[in-house]
């Protein structure tokens, strides 16, 4: 693992961060075509488990670095995490970065198109 920010240090970066009004993040549907683009490391959005993410904070904190993650912006996460950790608490790491559910009849680009460990 490379030196630096870590899981950890976000995890405490996210107690001095506000946090989501539910309420608001429930109602908020959000476009496949919206999403799709927000794919660059300075405004990147993700999708998990239904839930769109602005994990633009998270990026330089992550244990497996930014490289990997980078290409999968605007896309689906869930799979690819399960596949390269799915003993991580993804949902409990970035609770602060929900932004809204993804749009009914919206169906996700998996992440696993572009994840550069393949399958
Ligand atoms: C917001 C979403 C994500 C979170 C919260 C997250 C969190 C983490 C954590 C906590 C670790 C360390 C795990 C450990 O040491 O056991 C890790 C490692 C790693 N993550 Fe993620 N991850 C996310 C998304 C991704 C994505 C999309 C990829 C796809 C390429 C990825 C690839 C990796 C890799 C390859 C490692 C291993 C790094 C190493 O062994 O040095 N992660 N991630």
């Amino acid at each position: 693992m490379r030196p630096g920010p870590s899981g950890i240090a976000f995890i405490n970066k996210m107690k001095t961060m506000a946090s989501p009004n539910m309420q608001a993040v429930e109602s908020n549907y959000i476009t496949l075509a919206q999403i799709l683009e927000h794919n660059a490391p300075t405004d990147g959005w993700i999708i998990y488990r239904n839930y769109v993410y602005d994990v633009t904070p998270y990026l330089m904190y992550h244990p497996g670095g930014t490289d990997c993650f980078i290409p999968l912006l605007g896309t689906d996460i869930t799979e690819t995490c399960q596949k390269i950790h799915n003993w991580v608490n993804i949902e409990m790491s970035i609770k602060k970065l929900v932004i809204g559910k993804v749009a009914p009849g919206n169906v996700a680009v998996s992440s696993e198109k572009r994840n550069p460990f393949g399958k």
